[in-house]
């Protein structure tokens, strides 16, 4: 554990931290990952099963309008959630070894990538207890951070963990020095994986279109590396991208449910949507990208909440 990492317990949770009541969290308990109870954490808090042979638990989490748009442009933030459904996803952070977000994210919000939720570690509760780790797909390490980006802040003021920032291997040397510096002296790391070959297997028999001008990482790889690094659950929540490309009908299988805002707007054109590539069947015929199942609703404030599995 880094110095920033460590021991500070912070007895007033801040003015900034959010409640989410408990009898409103047990709608979402069957999408959830399994809790182990460990020695150190409340009861309340508990991390994930570490069940080594397997995969993490992967939950897609993120706010949509009734458009499928994540945000009014690329680069731009923009708030869809309503107070409650807010409450609620920091309270799905604290059920998630680690949060996810692409490089498109962390350039446009500088996000925090941290739970408010009061109770957990910097916010009323001890040490970083219920704080997940925030892990960031920058496969070309183009996000220019430094120790005064939110997460970086965030990890100082010890009310969350510093960034894992996943790399395509190879492009190591493309984070200079200094900001491997802030990295490691944060108590974050670095973490490289390859890159999906063209030539890997899809089972949908699909090339890759021309949209993915990513260096694709392929999810398998980085979830396997994540279970080795004792991450047992981890939330996605977005970008646009990072979402389109783990809905694919290559990936989808990986997800194991999903818990998705829709608020009560239409953003209109232009946003970041959220529209994953379509399946073709055995006749090459266009049909579903996904489908859900074990679905249910809830209404939350102004919004409303979907739960489901994706269909295999
Ligand atoms: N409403 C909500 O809940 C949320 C909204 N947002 C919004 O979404 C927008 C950002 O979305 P977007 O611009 O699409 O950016 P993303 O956050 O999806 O990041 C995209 C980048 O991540 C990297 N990446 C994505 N998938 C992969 C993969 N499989 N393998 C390797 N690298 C990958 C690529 O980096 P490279 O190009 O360097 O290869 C890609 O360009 C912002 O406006 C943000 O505010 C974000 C999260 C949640
Ligand atoms: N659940 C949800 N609702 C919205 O309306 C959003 N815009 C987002 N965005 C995600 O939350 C991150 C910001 O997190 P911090 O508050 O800075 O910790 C942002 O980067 C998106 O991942 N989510």
């Amino acid at each position: 554990m880094a110095a920033s990492e460590s021991r500070r317990d912070t007895a007033q949770p801040p003015k900034e931290s959010l409640q989410f009541p408990v009898l409103s969290r047990v709608f979402l308990q069957p999408y959830l990952p399994v809790s182990l109870k460990s020695s150190s954490s409340p009861s309340a808090y508990p991390q994930t099963t570490p069940a080594k042979t397997s995969l993490p638990h992967v939950t897609l989490t993120y706010a949509t309008s009734l458009d499928s748009s994540l945000s009014l442009a690329p680069g731009t933030q923009t708030h869809l959630s309503g107070p409650q459904s807010k409450a609620m996803t920091h309270y799905l952070r604290s059920r998630h070894d680690a949060i996810l977000v692409g490089v498109g994210t962390a350039l446009a919000d500088d996000p925090g990538l941290n739970c408010r939720i009061t109770g957990v570690g910097g916010y009323g509760g001890k040490e970083l207890i219920g704080q997940p780790r925030p892990i960031v797909l920058d496969p070309s390490a183009r996000w220019k951070f430094n120790a005064e980006s939110r997460v970086f802040r965030t990890a100082r003021e010890n009310r969350g963990k510093a960034p894992w920032i996943v790399v395509a291997q190879g492009n190591e040397e493309k984070m200079s020095l200094e900001q491997r510096k802030v990295l490691g002296s944060y108590g974050g790391k670095l973490l490289s994986i390859p890159q999906r070959k063209p030539e890997m297997e899809d089972p949908t028999g699909e090339a890759s279109t021309e949209a993915e001008t990513y260096a694709a990482l392929d999810w398998q790889s980085l979830l396997d590396t994540l279970a080795q690094q004792d991450v047992y659950s981890l939330m996605v929540e977005g970008g646009g991208t990072v979402i389109n490309d783990l809905l694919h009908p290559r990936n989808a299988q990986l997800v194991n449910s999903v818990i998705i805002t829709i608020a009560p707007t239409y953003l209109g054109q232009g946003g970041v949507v959220v529209s994953p590539e379509r399946k073709l069947d055995s006749q090459g015929k266009p049909t579903n990208a996904v489908r859900f199942k074990e679905v249910k609703w809830q209404p939350l404030g102004a919004d409303v909440i979907m739960c489901g599995r994706v269909e295999v």
